[in-house]
């Protein structure tokens, strides 16, 4: 047992996808030329105003609603002061005092346990550019292309109590935010963004310690892997007797610890004010309403149902509901009257296993819902085998076919009638006479071994159930 106890509180920046700026009407698209989604608004020229993007209000309201968030009825923005060359006006308009939401929570499970973490607050508020650093020396390039985009910034309390807790809380916040379709929550692209700040404190002490926030962390792995090496170096400086000072860290991947990029400011420090630009949001009991209206079955309750209703187990239902495209796909699947166990089965092993294997998204095939649940159709009324089925599969994932044409054109009906199926039964019992007289005496496994047999010389089209049956039959059992 360490002597110490860990606090972290994340703050999450996540890109909302509205297809214009917060204040403009420039562009959002990711991966344009640099520079070319730029305006005098969003480049803060002299005597420009901004206009406030209503969709990144309907967007931040939905997620703060699915977070659990109790939603402000008056909302406002400020400008927070800073100077960095990201930043042309020299301020962000973002939320001081007014956030949109308040008070939320999640709730995340780190080895069978589950936890509430707090959500403190949600605001919305404008992205930065981003700089290029060149080689040592070289200087920096800006593209402003970001700046302008809406961001909801999520910050938790200070709930979290190890690097383990911390993902955890990642993984279900980008979950969630996911199935509300108001973000795409792509780290890589930089849609979901993390600071973690973390402290320690002698187990038992009522105060927390004093923090440092953690940047450049660019995947989940890496806010794990920086928060703990942080809670040892910290731990280290503890044991020390050395004081902890509030700083700013930049997590460094590559040679796996942190380097000081300042020491913290402190709010006042902003010089945070009221945006005179833009007038106070009223946010109506209607407008929630239209909004929560909108809000779709968010994942703990789509699993519980999986569970309930298609008697799926814990594990099976916690993978289909994953991810919300996925899940949409399976339910797909189950509505062609097919059985939800099998669909599962085929969803989890088949599916998911060929997207993982090559790196692709569900939204990346060609085989439809409706071909999947037409090949899961075709075995339960026996017309083909689950080996066949396979191949069926490859061929529909391959050719985006429909599994009734692929089985006609291969030819893969399976083989069910007794005569024909008895005939290759007799030439498999001759020529392996040994087996013959070891599944007489008694091996079964000497059966399997004779299925197989007839399998191979019916390429895998003799239905198996029958098979077992006529060799039973044949040799007397
Ligand atoms: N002693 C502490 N140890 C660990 N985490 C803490 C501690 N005190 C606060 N936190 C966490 O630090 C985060 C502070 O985020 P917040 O956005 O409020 O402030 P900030 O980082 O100072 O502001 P900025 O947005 O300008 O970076 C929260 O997630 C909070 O839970
Ligand atoms: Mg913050
Ligand atoms: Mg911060």
């Amino acid at each position: 047992m360490s002597k110490y106890e860990t606090v972290i509180g994340l703050e999450v920046h996540v890109e909302l996808s509205t297809k214009t700026k917060i204040f403009c009407g420039c562009s959002t698209e990711f991966g344009a030329p640099p520079n070319s989604h730029t305006c005098p608004v969003c480049l803060g020229h002299p005597g420009v105003l901004p206009v406030l993007n209503k969709e990144a209000v309907n967007f931040a309201i939905k997620a703060a609603m699915a977070l659990n968030c109790e939603i402000a009825e008056y909302s406002k923005f400020d400008r927070k002061n800073y100077f960095y060359p990201d930043s042309p006006k020299a301020y962000q308009i973002s939320q001081y005092d007014q956030p949109i939401g308040q008070n939320g929570w999640i709730e995340i499970e780190v080895d069978g346990e589950k936890k509430r973490i707090g959500i403190t607050r949600l605001h919305l508020e404008e992205d930065a550019g981003k700089l290029n650093h060149l080689e040592e020396g070289e200087g920096s390039l800006v593209d402003f292309n970001r700046v302008g985009v809406p961001l909801i910034e999520i910050v938790s309390e200070p709930d979290l109590r190890s690097p383990a807790e911390a993902r955890a809380y990642l993984e279900k916040l980008k979950q969630i935010i996911q199935y509300t379709g108001v973000s795409d929550v792509k780290m890589e692209e930089g849609s979901l963004r993390c600071d973690a700040n973390i402290s320690l404190r002698p187990v038992g002490q009522k105060e927390f310690g004093t923090k440092t926030e953690m940047k450049n962390l660019n995947s989940f792995r890496n806010v794990e892997r920086a928060l703990e090496y942080e809670q040892g170096r910290q731990a280290e400086m503890l044991d020390r007797g050395e004081k902890i000072t509030q700083q700013t860290l930049r997590w460094l991947e590559n040679e796996n610890r942190t380097k000081l990029m300042r020491s913290k400011e402190e709010a006042h420090d902003y010089r945070y004010f009221p945006e005179p630009d833009l007038v106070r949001l009223h946010i109506s009991e209607a407008w929630k309403e239209a909004i929560r209206r909108e809000l779709p079955e968010l994942p703990d309750a789509r699993k519980e149902r999986y569970m309930t209703e298609f008697q799926l187990s814990d594990y099976d239902a916690t993978i289909l509901t994953n991810t919300k495209a996925v899940a949409d796909y399976y339910e797909q699947v189950v509505a062609a009257n097919v059985d939800p166990k099998l669909a599962s089965n085929w969803v989890i092993t088949d599916l998911l296993g060929h997207l993982n294997a090559e790196g692709k998204e569900i939204t990346d095939i060609v085989m439809t819902p409706a071909h999947l649940a037409g090949m899961i159709q075709l075995i339960q009324k026996g017309t083909i085998s689950t080996k066949i089925a396979k191949k069926v599969f490859k061929e529909m994932l391959a050719t985006g076919k429909e599994p009734n044409v692929i089985v006609e054109e291969k030819g893969l009906v399976q083989i069910s009638d007794e005569g024909q199926l008895r005939e290759e039964v007799t030439k498999v019992l001759a020529a392996n006479q040994e087996s013959v007289e070891d599944l007489k005496n008694g091996k079964d496994r000497a059966l399997g071994f004779l299925v197989g047999q007839v399998m191979k010389a019916t390429k895998g089209k003799a239905n198996p159930q029958l098979v077992n049956k006529l060799i039973k039959e044949e040799i007397g059992l």
